[in-house]
């Protein structure tokens, strides 16, 4: 533990604890309608809110928010409209489309929303002082959101403020958080560096990064001794969802007690002699590089020179060979409507 987590509170709130009236009788912009931006959009809609979704007059995405109902303008003009301005465009556009279009529309007492803390935490937006500055981030994809939303089940969020203007940044994060169903679940209160640190920590090393290179690395040890690469594709990407669906429902002693007695001891005696303590040391390396802002500098100059190593990262997670196997598989599922 670094003593920066010394001041982290966790406070949860639920449905009772969030009062709609805080946010029923003002207008939320919600800027983009990505995979985010269509989840809150829409299930504040649902919800009663009134919203405005603003997107670039040549966006691909204003025939789907319109044909669901949404009324529909620029960024300006929906940041102008609005009394809870929410940022939801990739982190990496967002210092310019709120210099361009949020800034020169926030009135004193509106206030900026955020899904996750990137901007603020490390400086690339600067909000003027008479405006509230709050995050709702869901813990999950925005796809997820939207669809729990519809199943009557919500996905948990991190509510943090960074600047009460009002006094009612608080009551306003939580009635926002309950409207797009995260109340469901649990809001828990949280700092923007917090969500940040841990946020970026989190899809680096764990959810994002460290199970796709898991998957990668399990994959080419069977395919590289001889197994086929459809088994390696079903024992190693496949049946890691079914796993974590059981973690989900009911944590780890869940996934064991499903498992065979043979599997649960070759995991827990072999588990962390495959993540041993360098991959721990390498954990540690990751989180102080979000912590000391290496990370952040490193991906906002990446964007500036227009992405070069981004684009091959990309590539070459494309051209991976268990995608090629994973795509004809998934096809011959039963259900596959491909
Ligand atoms: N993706 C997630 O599930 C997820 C989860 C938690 C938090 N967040 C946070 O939510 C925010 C939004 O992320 P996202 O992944 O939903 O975004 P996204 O990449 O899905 O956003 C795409 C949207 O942004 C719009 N857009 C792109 N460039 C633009 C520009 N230059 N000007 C105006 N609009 C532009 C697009 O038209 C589209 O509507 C980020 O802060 C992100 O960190 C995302
Ligand atoms: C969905 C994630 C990974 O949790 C989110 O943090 C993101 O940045 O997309
Ligand atoms: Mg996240
Ligand atoms: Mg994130």
């Amino acid at each position: 533990m670094t003593d920066t987590t010394d001041e982290f509170t966790t406070t949860v709130y639920y449905e009772e604890d969030a009062e709609q009236k805080h946010i029923e009788d003002k207008t939320v912009a919600i800027l983009g309608y990505g995979s985010q931006g269509h989840a809150h959009a829409l299930n504040l809609h649902e919800s009663g809110v009134d919203v405005v979704v603003g997107l670039r007059p040549d966006s691909s995405s204003r025939s789907d928010a319109e044909d669901a109902g949404l009324d529909v303008t620029t960024p300006a003009e929906a940041a102008s409209q609005g009394d809870v301005v929410s940022l939801l465009i990739p982190d990496t556009v967002q210092p310019d489309v709120y210099e361009q279009a949020v800034e020169p529309n926030l009135e004193a007492g509106d206030t900026l929303q955020f899904a996750h803390g990137f901007n603020i935490h490390y400086n690339q937006i600067q909000p003027p002082e008479d405006v509230d500055v709050t995050m709702v981030a869901p813990k999950s994809p925005g796809h997820l959101v939207r669809r729990n939303y519809e199943r009557d089940q919500g996905t948990p969020a991190l509510l943090a403020v960074y600047q009460d203007a009002t006094d009612e940044a608080v009551n306003e994060g939580l009635a926002y958080a309950k409207a797009i169903g995260c109340a469901r679940a649990g809001v828990l209160e949280t700092t923007f560096q917090e969500e940040v640190e841990s946020d970026l920590f989190g899809e680096q090393a764990i959810l994002c990064g460290g199970i796709t290179s898991l998957v990668k690395h399990g994959y080419e040890t069977l395919v590289d001794n001889g197994y086929s690469p459809e088994a390696a594709y079903f024992e190693c990407l496949n049946e890691m969802k079914l796993i974590v669906d059981l973690m989900y429902e009911g944590g780890l002693a869940e996934m064991w007690n499903s498992v065979s007695d043979t599997a649960e001891y070759g995991g827990l005696s072999r588990g962390d002699e495959i993540l041993d303590d360098h991959v721990r040391e390498n954990m540690e390396e990751t989180l102080e590089q979000v912590q000391n802002g290496e990370f952040a500098r490193e991906w906002v100059l990446e964007n500036k020179a227009n992405r070069p190593g981004y684009t091959q990262l990309r590539e070459a997670e494309k051209n991976h060979e268990i995608e090629e196997v994973g795509e004809r598989l998934r096809a011959l599922f039963a259900w596959s409507d491909e």
